[in-house]
């Protein structure tokens, strides 16, 4: 039964929804296009939940005649919980309107029409075949390029253009052609589909088939799109391919356009009423979500960008606490303050679920992760790439440093066998290196002088690696890092390929920077790399948790809200970007990062944070200049710090050069007695059985083999050293520490 205006936004409003007059002519407007433009939490969303039930319940209008397209899969969710629950809709119609993302309502038109659609690959498939294709065309492909290959073939797919229409006036443009007809010949070879084929396709049938769009055009009578400042020019033209009627509401903010990477285009919003002449516009001025201080705040920055529809809202919420400016020392100092905060925040009440650290990269969360897993404070994190230790250039230094610790690890000796180039491309050669270290009893490392058939300089390459392993087992982390990065040779090979990828080394470098700082305060690579494995586990685990606190990217946090926001890392180069500021469009991109604070300003109901340390991966760094813009930077404000810290014992032995530490080690250490099966106990793991001795040559000491309960690898360690450090103790020394309560040997 339909009900009547009057009917309807009175029951929105026992339902606890109060309509403003913007908002309600917004709802009201059935017929003709219309587009409305809002700031953030204006309701726009509410708008175009609303807007539908009035259609249904109001206007008389079929579910099926209703498209509506979101941004995400879970706003589509979202949308079709909330359409239910509104006056007289009821879960049956909400059911029955199409809502979807674009490639969720593209596909579905799909499969009516041919019955069946390709297997739609997934990021592994699509990275395995892109890997494939640049092999093809005689690239040795890192992970890294692969994925910024994927980039720019989606970025041409969301634009309708596809290898042959590629201009090939510059060389690189010729490569990257010829990789992507590569890459769209193994994938048609293979019958496999990419996501972003879901458009092109749908636009080949709609464009090639008229009978099959004047189908959809009729059957989808009105149109409502959400976020409509993020669509791509594929999403663009496909809607104005089925929007003939002009039925079409869009809903959108141009100041919160953060997608232009991935090819969507303000401009489509900007200039709706151009597309759609006679279309009614409505501005929603009120903001319902946060107070007036961080609305302020949020206004003071975006008023610099010069590309945007000028617009005013007023706060609904009235005066709240001035966002805060903390400057940490560094990315420890500022988890710390932002977790001691957070912790106050939940001990007065709110929700572990409604505080939210926001971040510009994936790399800058490393430092808060690392601490909420030492705290044991549940979390969420969203983005899939969003492990750090996962990074390939993380990888190889952690695949040195475990193949220090075992020799037989062959997953860490294939990943950096070849970084940097060791030219050991024949895989034939790890067969032959199983069999040489059973035959032989040698460690997989230690078989690699033994390999035939091998040129001069593979094995004087080889030769060297194997005094490489030997001498970072010797080293704490951060030296390990070093000699890595400096005497291997790994920095090098990281410029080069940076050169010859026409990477930004800086972006290439980076996450090894991040990595230095996470090795600090580790004794050995052995403690560092059971952290990494804790944390791995966490991240993991997390995905599909959904509770404590959330961390999500800047980007992710489009379209939420929460009562606590902290924004981490807004230090000039980070905030913006390196990679916007050398945008050959650099004003361009410069003015989506102030979009991009601004979306996470605005995300905050009570609470904000906008966090910039002293320090950043080392190197002292100036605060952003969009905190300037904020007006906020001259409040600075600091969180009391805890207690001061205590040198350790240990951090006075990590003083020293490794070369003293050893001495000091082996002279201290040396005429320890050790026999097999006996006792040693590890600080992290209690009693281990003592499998094997080694005597080092040199008078370096001795290497042990000790057997940790519940693991099945036995583990490496410099006996002395180990001793020194306090990593092992025997059982005499054991009773003596405890006897003196010393921590310490
Ligand atoms: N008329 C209203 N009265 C009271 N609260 C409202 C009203 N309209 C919306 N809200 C509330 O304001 C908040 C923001 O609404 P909504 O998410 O729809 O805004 P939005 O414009 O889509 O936000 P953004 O673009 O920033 O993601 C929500 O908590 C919503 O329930």
């Amino acid at each position: 039964m339909n009900l009547t205006e009057m009917e309807f936004f009175l029951l929105l409003s026992q339902h606890g929804i109060r309509i403003s007059p913007e908002q309600k002519e917004a709802i009201r407007h059935i017929h003709g296009p219309l587009v409305v433009f809002a700031g953030p939490g204006s309701g726009k969303t509410t708008v175009l939940t609303c807007r539908a039930a009035y259609m249904l319940k109001v206007g008389g209008i079929l579910p099926k005649e209703l498209l509506i397209v979101t941004f995400t899969r879970a706003a589509a969710e979202e949308m079709r919980v909330r359409l239910s629950q509104l006056p007289g809709v009821g879960d049956l119609r909400a059911k029955a309107c199409e809502i979807g993302t674009f490639h969720s309502v593209f596909l579905r038109i799909l499969l009516r029409k041919l019955g069946s659609v390709p297997k739609l690959m997934g990021e592994a498939e699509q990275k395995m075949l892109l890997r494939r294709a640049l092999q093809e065309t005689g690239a040795d492909a890192t992970e890294e390029e692969v994925a910024d290959l994927l980039q720019k073939i989606g970025l041409c797919k969301n634009n309708l253009i596809l290898p042959e229409r590629i201009r090939v006036e510059k060389p690189e443009n010729v490569k990257f052609r010829d990789r992507f007809t590569i890459y769209e010949e193994l994938k048609k070879e293979k019958g496999w589909w990419d996501y972003d084929d879901i458009l092109v396709e749908c636009h080949r049938l709609l464009k090639s088939n008229v009978q099959i769009l004047e189908e959809y055009r009729r059957r989808y009578r009105y149109i409502l799109v959400d976020e409509f400042q993020d669509t791509n020019y594929a999403q663009y033209e496909l809607i104005k391919q089925l929007a003939v009627h002009n039925n079409i509401f869009v809903v959108g903010d141009d100041d919160q356009s953060i997608y232009r990477f991935r090819g969507s285009r303000v401009e489509y919003l900007l200039d709706f009423e151009k597309t759609f002449p006679g279309a009614a516009k409505v501005i929603l001025g009120a903001n319902y979500r946060s107070h007036q201080q961080i609305i302020e705040a949020s206004k003071r920055l975006i008023v610099h960008n010069r590309k945007r529809q000028q617009k005013d809202f007023k706060g609904m919420n009235g005066e709240g606490e001035e966002p805060h400016v903390i400057r940490p020392n560094d990315e420890k100092d500022e988890a710390e303050q932002i977790l001691s905060e957070i912790e106050q925040g939940i001990k007065s009440g709110i929700p572990p679920e409604q505080h939210a650290v926001l971040y510009r990269t994936n790399n800058q969360v490393r430092a808060l992760i690392d601490a909420l897993v030492e705290r044991e404070i549940p979390f969420t994190i969203y983005d899939s790439d969003s492990d750090f230790y996962r990074q390939w250039q993380v990888r190889d230094i952690l695949s040195y440093m475990r193949l220090a610790q075992n020799p037989n690890d062959v997953d860490s000796l294939v990943q950096i066998i070849n970084r940097p180039k060791r030219y050991m491309y024949e895989t034939r050669w790890i067969d032959e290196l199983h069999r040489i270290s059973r035959s032989q009893s040698l460690s997989l490392v230690d078989s690699l002088s033994k390999l035939q058939g091998l040129e001069i300089y593979q094995i004087k390459k080889l030769e060297q690696f194997i005094r490489d392993i030997e001498r970072i087992k010797l080293l704490n982390p951060q030296e390990a890092l070093r000699y890595i990065r400096d005497e291997i040779g790994y920095e090098k090979y990281l410029r080069e390929y940076a050169d010859s990828t026409g990477n930004d080394m800086q972006r290439v470098m980076e996450p090894l920077d991040e990595l230095a700082q996470a090795v600090q305060g580790y004794e050995s690579i052995f403690a560092f790399l059971e952290h990494v494995d804790r944390v791995q586990e966490c991240v993991r685990q997390s995905r599909s948790s959904r509770r404590g606190i959330q961390l999500m990217t800047l980007h992710r946090a489009k379209g939420l809200e929460f009562h606590s926001v902290y924004i981490i890392g807004l230090v000039h180069h980070m905030m913006p970007h390196e990679k916007a500021l050398n945008d050959q469009h650099t004003e361009e991109a410069l003015e989506e990062e102030r979009r991009l604070l601004y979306v996470g300003m605005t995300r905050a109901k009570e609470r904000l944070y906008l966090s910039a340390p002293e320090r950043y991966q080392g190197k002292k760094v100036k605060p952003s200049r969009f905190l300037y813009e904020t007006g906020l930077l001259k409040s600075t404000w600091r969180v009391a710090l805890q207690k001061k810290k205590v040198k350790t014992e240990v951090q006075n032995q990590l003083e020293l050069s490794p070369q003293e530490r050893m001495k000091k080690a082996v002279e201290r250490y040396g005429s320890i007695a050790v026999t097999k099966n006996m006792t040693l106990i590890h600080r992290d793991y209690g009693n281990c059985t003592l499998e094997d001795v080694q005597e080092l040559t040199d008078g370096l000491g001795r290497r042990v083999t000790i057997l940790i309960p519940d693991r099945a690898k036995p583990q490496q360690l410099h006996l002395e050293l180990s001793l020194y450090l306090g990593i092992l103790k025997t059982v005499t020394q054991n009773e003596v520490s405890v006897k003196h309560g010393s921590e310490n040997l």
